[in-house]
């Protein structure tokens, strides 16, 4: 049997407001017919804010931890965009680890290379676009997502981030024997250049799908709810 998200689905991709669209809705059940309200008027909102942004891309920056490759995925399924990790694709190009990166290249080499792949990502189209926590530290690379991507800062505190770093060791800024101090003080370096995003959302232990909801509650916010782009 179908569930009423497939069924809300076909008929809202077929003519709704013709006789036949009337009387599928007629035959479902209330609980259905707000089902299909909601994935409707879901729809129409994604379709506004896809609409609002253009050519631009969604671009998340923020602290390792935040959350900029895990919700950026999400986000980008949510919004029917495509989506690309700047680390990943700097892992790509490179057909190194990041932390091979740094080791044999070290850090300045990887930044270098990070400009060139975001201004290329960007180049490519609008996307939902998850960066490394110090792409947005280059002033290039802010220019650059000003010009063509919008900003959205995953803002969360030094116990969330360490909480959630700590499970893996795939940081090599962190690896070294105060991985805490060294989280606290790019903290205090990069906060004030994060705040420099057109949207901020809050990142903390929520579902990641909250904090989705919460990144478009704000961009709908931003341009004005009825779509009009700014
Ligand atoms: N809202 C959230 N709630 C719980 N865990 C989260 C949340 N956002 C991210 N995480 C987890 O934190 C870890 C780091 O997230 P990640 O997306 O890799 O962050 P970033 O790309 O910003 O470094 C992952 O294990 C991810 O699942
Ligand atoms: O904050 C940083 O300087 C870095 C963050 C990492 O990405 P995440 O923010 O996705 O962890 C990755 O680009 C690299 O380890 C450097
Ligand atoms: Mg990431």
């Amino acid at each position: 049997m179908r569930s009423v998200l497939e069924e809300a689905s076909e008929i809202l991709s077929g003519p709704i407001g013709s006789p036949k669209g009337r009387r599928r809705l007629a035959g479902l059940r209330r609980v259905e017919v707000s089902a299909v309200a909601e994935t409707r008027s879901d729809t129409g909102e994604i379709e506004r804010l896809r609409a609002a942004l253009g050519e631009r891309s969604l671009v998340l920056v923020g602290m390792m931890g935040a959350g900029k490759s895990s919700v950026g995925r999400r986000l980008a399924m949510k919004l029917q965009m495509p989506f690309a990790d700047a680390d990943v694709e700097i892992e790509k190009a490179a057909g190194m680890t990041i932390p091979e990166i740094f080791a044999s290249r070290g850090e300045s080499d990887f930044r270098d290379g990070e400009r060139r792949v975001i201004a290329r990502l960007l180049a490519e189209g609008p996307k939902v676009l998850a960066t490394g926590g110090g792409a947005y530290m280059s002033a290039e690379t802010r220019e650059r997502v000003g010009r063509m991507g919008l900003s959205v800062w995953l803002k969360a505190d030094a116990d969330v981030l360490m909480r959630r770093v700590r499970k893996r060791s795939n940081r090599p800024l962190l690896k070294n024997p105060d991985p805490e101090g060294t989280l606290r003080r790019l903290i205090d370096e990069r906060y004030p250049v994060y705040a420099h995003s057109d949207i901020t959302v809050l990142s903390r232990d929520v579902p990641h799908d909250v904090v989705v909801g919460e990144i478009i509650d704000a961009l709908a916010q931003r341009f004005s709810l009825d779509g009009a782009a700014e």
